[in-house]
């Protein structure tokens, strides 16, 4: 089996990899600027972003690599990770009582072998007040988070309804990253 590289400094995707089998990985963190051509579709924008991860990092021979990108798409708007407690009140605030989608982009590398695909999962908040927001934000959970919620963790409890992968909100499409691995000769249920 090949070597396999986790493109990511995301723990979230480090403990899904564990929890699908995949225990021994080197991790390789991505220094990939975070910028994509303009006139993607929300698709194309994580789908553009995990392949510039994935082809930021060195490939040896019959290494793996596995990179990811998380967006919140609400509306037309695109919310990453909050760069202040500000920004994640804004999100936040946006998001309460209404239905957002979350994409996830893969791109899996193996020499001249790539694959890219992503994901896509429905997520309903419920209304929330500013001051349930704010004691949420204090938590410090929101921060390294694309719009502003973990959805494994407090964020839970702003979160009504939710239709797809749940993995995928945490940062890893599992049942679809098992099937692209498929493609490179790997099947973890065998
Ligand atoms: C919406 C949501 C996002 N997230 C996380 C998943 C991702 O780690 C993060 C989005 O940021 P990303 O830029 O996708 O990933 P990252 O910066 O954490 O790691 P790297 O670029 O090195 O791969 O938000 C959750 O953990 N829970 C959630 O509910």
């Amino acid at each position: 089996m090949a070597k396999i590289v986790l493109a990511s400094g995301s723990p979230r995707r480090r403990e899904l990899l564990k929890r699908i089998g995949i225990t021994d990985f080197e991790i390789r963190v991505s220094q990939a600027e975070e910028s994509y051509p303009p006139g993607l579709c929300p698709a194309g924008i994580v789908e553009s972003l995990s392949r510039k991860k994935a082809e930021a990092v060195p490939c040896g021979t019959g290494e793996l690599i596995i990179a990811a990108d998380t967006m919140v798409f609400l509306d037309d708007q695109r919310l990453g990770k909050p760069v202040d407690e500000a920004d994640a009140l804004r999100m936040l605030t946006a998001l309460q009582g209404r239905r957002h989608t979350v994409r996830t982009g893969v791109t899996l590398r193996q020499g001249d072998k790539s694959l890219t695909q992503s994901e896509a999962t429905d997520v309903c908040f419920r209304s929330a007040s500013e001051s349930e927001l704010l004691a949420y934000i204090a938590t410090g959970e929101p921060m390294d988070k694309a719009g502003a919620y973990g959805v494994q963790g407090k964020g839970a409890l702003l979160v009504e309804r939710l239709e797809g992968d749940f993995f995928n909100v945490m940062g890893l499409p599992v049942l679809r990253l098992s099937r692209m691995l498929e493609y490179f000769g790997i099947s973890l249920l065998s």
